[in-house]
């Protein structure tokens, strides 16, 4: 029997997630929740839409999260973790305020949050955070007594998450033709955000322009483009660029775009590119429309050989590391002195948001952080 580890203050885990339509009829009414108040043109909102009937109306993230659920279910019974899984979404059932109506019921008072975003930013951090806040409001309104909810520091630099993409790097590599494969260029590419949304993703004064955003995102891609030179004896050029824009053209948004970078690549001579989406946890709908639709297609016409890396998704590795995250956390909450594992140079990210991190547009009460109207 492995020790038995501690999670306490902690007695519940939340797994916060985005949500995704399961068919067609849910199509709209998703998008409709995903798009309530944040100004995105009709006409991006048709092309989206399209992206998902394409795929029968069915976004890849629930089972992604289905499977995750089950790695880190499986992961914490292997290793002593008496700790209790729930998941909930933003954007689609299951909603984070039923799911939080339901832990509450079954006796939770000290629940921690994974979202599954691993970067700095207000749609990976701070709207999560809002979401937190609105279904706390909506329980409070039903008269229900109030939980305490921490959220786990962002999670880009842990070996659990960074280690499985560089093995997915390695493998899109040697399934390139060899002929082109040591010329290969890496393109490491992430949702792109408005650039004042990067400019103050994070805390304000640690960053330059780009904000935590970029310096977390080029972190990464130094990290993987070292370990991927060590193993495979190649130093592969690489680039960090950007997918999956939305919003109105005259504001400007983090650039270059994936497609317009293969066709730099490809006018610059370079034989074969490896495109891997650091920015995304698991196989999102980003993922097999702009990448493995849009992204390929450009390349096909281009005569341009690409492969597209693996993403995380429920790899047994990220598992282990979410479940020495809480391990940390939890002892850090004891206030026990806690090894903050990290690699590279930008340190463990902060466990609570400082105010003022990632801020929204319009200020609205955020759970989960300095500035949390809640304990
Ligand atoms: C940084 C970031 C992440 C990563 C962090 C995280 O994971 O949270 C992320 C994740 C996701 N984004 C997703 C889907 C969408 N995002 C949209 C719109 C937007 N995303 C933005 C940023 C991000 N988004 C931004 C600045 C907007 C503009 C409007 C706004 O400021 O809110 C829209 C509206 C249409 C469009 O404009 O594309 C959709 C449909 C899905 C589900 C995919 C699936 O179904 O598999 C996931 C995981
Ligand atoms: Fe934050």
């Amino acid at each position: 029997m492995p020790d038995v580890l501690d999670a306490s203050p902690y007695d519940a885990l939340l797994l916060l997630s985005f949500g995704g339509p399961e068919g067609p009829d849910d199509v709209v009414p998703f998008l409709e929740n995903v798009t309530r108040g944040r100004g995105i043109p009709k006409e991006r909102l048709k092309e989206v839409g399209r992206h998902y009937f394409l795929f029968g109306g069915v976004s890849p993230i629930n089972d992604q999260n289905r499977a995750l659920l089950d790695a880190l279910r499986e992961d914490f019974a292997e290793h002593g973790l008496d700790l209790p899984v729930h998941w909930g979404n933003r954007n689609w059932a299951p909603y984070l305020t039923d799911t939080l109506r339901e832990m509450v019921r079954a006796g939770h008072r000290r629940i921690l949050v994974l979202a599954t975003s691993a970067y700095a930013s207000y749609s990976g951090c701070r709207q999560y955070r809002e979401n937190l806040a609105d279904a706390l409001a909506a329980l409070e309104a039903e008269g229900l007594e109030l939980p305490r909810i921490d959220k786990l520091r962002h999670y880009f630099n842990h070996p659990g998450f960074v280690e499985p993409m560089i093995d997915g790097v390695v493998r899109s590599l040697a399934e390139l033709p060899e002929d082109v494969r040591d010329g290969a260029h890496i393109a490491f590419t992430t949702h792109s955000i408005p650039t004042s949304a990067a400019d103050t993703s994070g805390p304000v004064e640690d960053h330059g322009d780009g904000g935590a955003y970029v310096a977390q995102h080029l972190e990464v891609a130094k990290l993987i483009a070292d370990a991927v030179r060590e193993r495979t004896g190649v130093d592969h050029p690489w680039q960090l660029v950007y997918q999956s824009r939305s919003g109105a053209p005259h504001i400007p948004w983090l650039e270059p775009d994936i497609c317009d970078h293969l066709e730099e690549r490809h006018a610059a001579g370079v034989p074969a590119v490896v495109m891997a989406p650091i920015g995304f946890v698991s196989d999102h709908m980003e993922v097999l429309y702009d990448l493995d639709t849009e992204a390929e297609a450009k390349a096909a016409e281009l005569g341009l050989p690409v492969r597209r890396s693996a993403t995380v998704g429920a790899d047994p590795r990220f598992a282990a590391a979410v479940r020495e995250l809480i391990v940390e956390r939890a002892a850090a909450e004891r206030g026990q002195d806690v090894t903050r594992c990290a690699l590279g140079t930008l340190g463990a990210s902060h466990n609570l948001c400082p105010v003022g991190c990632c801020p929204a547009r319009a200020p609205r009460p955020a759970a989960a952080g300095a500035d949390s109207p809640y304990a």
